[in-house]
């Protein structure tokens, strides 16, 4: 006996397939697509390492949800939940500050075995793990420069973790079988109009450069590097602008970041991924929601969602591009947070792959523009949803909103008994 979602499921599916859509190859490819849970919406950016240090780096989360992983036994099985509610493998993203252990130990000096938790962890879920060198919240960072510090010794101190982060993320690649990812964020910059633009740039290019200098198979390890039009407190001049990091990237053959949130207002990122992989071989995706400012939103599903997806679709862009998300809310249930970002991450790459592509093509290229609006509208109510349900079906989660019941479920028994057990702060 067929049930409601079957049902559905077929009648969409013929709909789609009059359109010479493959509904089943649009299943298919979802499922092998990786989508990377960023750790820190778990807990606001806290981590675990110098747990007294403030979050940093002019980046904020707003909002005091109950409940919020404090040690990484919690983060992990809050993961874990949000992870049995998403349809698919995935990959988990780690900050350094996060490390798994009871020693005292700085930045400089991290070695894999400080995630030692992590790499069994993921193995035993079957997950992938990318990594973050950590160059925030922390005293030599306090007057907003690191790698770019005039201070030779400080420099110094932030080349090294982040040589000590490849080393650790390498280790992830070995250890589970699939690269890990290593994202370069920092902070620095300055609030006010700069004299000398030049030096920190010059400064900035030859710490990567000596961070770089340590060869890693890409089998293992991939390198990126993120950029930022302004943080708060940096306003006026980041000085790993996006400029900067494309020249940088592409000189020296790393991946460039793009995180949706750190243009302009109404610059957008899905305009920018045809162009850069025109020339380079990957690219990674912090995907965010910016309101007003970098604001670290969830993701919904607006516009600018559905057409990153549809680019990385159109254009065939998926095998080289690795997607990872950065938000974190605090006045949100935290892993409804994951839930929510990854669902519509999914949903807008499988709309993308349900549109027939190859006609459309051929319409604009026949330049009737006429039929290529009326068909791009007419699918964006075609009953996808129908099709994700099934894909929901098949992947052993909960269809629709049913996950909501496991989260609300879960902060009854598990994150307010937390929340209580932590007493007044
Ligand atoms: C915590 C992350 O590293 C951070 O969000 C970074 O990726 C960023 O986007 C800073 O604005
Ligand atoms: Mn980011």
């Amino acid at each position: 006996m067929r049930d409601k979602v079957e049902t559905a499921y077929l009648e969409a599916k013929q709909l789609y397939e009059r359109h010479g859509v493959d509904v089943e190859a649009a299943l298919r490819k979802l499922a092998g697509i990786k989508i990377s849970l960023h750790c820190w919406q778990g807990d606001d950016v806290r981590g675990f390492l110098r747990r007294g240090d403030a979050l940093g780096g002019g980046i904020a989360v707003t909002g005091s949800y109950p409940g919020r992983a404090s040690t990484p036994g919690e983060l992990r099985s809050d993961l874990e939940l949000a992870l049995s509610l998403i349809p698919g493998k995935h990959k988990v993203n780690l900050h350094a500050i996060y490390a798994d252990t009871d020693e005292d130990v700085d930045l400089d000096e991290l070695q894999p075995r400080h995630f030692r938790g992590w790499i069994d962890w993921a193995k035993q879920n079957g997950l992938g793990l990318d990594f973050n060198p950590t160059l925030f919240s922390h005293p030599k960072a306090e007057d907003g420069f690191t790698l770019s510090h005039s201070d030779p010794a400080i420099r110094q101190f932030w080349i090294d973790h982040c040589k000590a982060s490849r080393r650790i993320a390498e280790s992830f690649g070995r250890e589970l079988g699939q690269p890990c990812v290593t994202n370069h964020w920092l902070p620095d910059g300055y609030k006010d109009t700069p004299v000398d633009r030049w030096s920190p740039r010059a400064r900035l290019r030859e710490a990567l450069d000596d961070i770089f200098a340590d060869e890693i198979d890409e089998t293992y390890n991939i390198d990126a590097v993120e950029s930022k039009l302004f943080g708060i407190g940096s306003e006026s001049y980041v000085v790993g602008s996006h400029e900067f990091y494309m020249g940088y990237a592409m000189s020296r053959g790393k991946t460039i970041c793009l995180d949706a949130g750190h243009f302009h207002p109404t610059e957008v990122i899905s305009n920018k991924l045809s162009s850069i992989l025109m020339f380079a071989d990957r690219l990674l995706l912090h995907v965010s929601r910016p309101v007003r400012w970098d604001s670290d939103h969830v993701i919904t599903m607006d516009d600018e969602l559905l057409e990153i997806a549809r680019e990385l679709v159109r254009g065939d862009l998926l095998p080289r591009t690795h997607i990872g998300l950065d938000f974190f809310d605090g006045s949100i249930n935290h892993v409804a947070a994951w839930v929510i970002g990854v669902r519509n991450m999914q949903k807008a790459l499988l709309r993308a792959l349900l549109e027939p592509v190859e006609q459309l093509k051929r319409i604009e290229l026949e330049r009737d523009y006429t039929s290529r609006l009326a068909l791009v509208e007419e699918f964006k109510s075609y009953p996808f949803g129908a099709i994700w349900d099934q894909f929901c079906r098949q992947a052993g989660v909960p269809v629709r909103e049913k996950w909501l019941d496991e989260v609300k479920r879960h902060e009854k028994e598990v994150l307010q008994p937390r929340e209580a057990g932590r007493g007044t702060p």
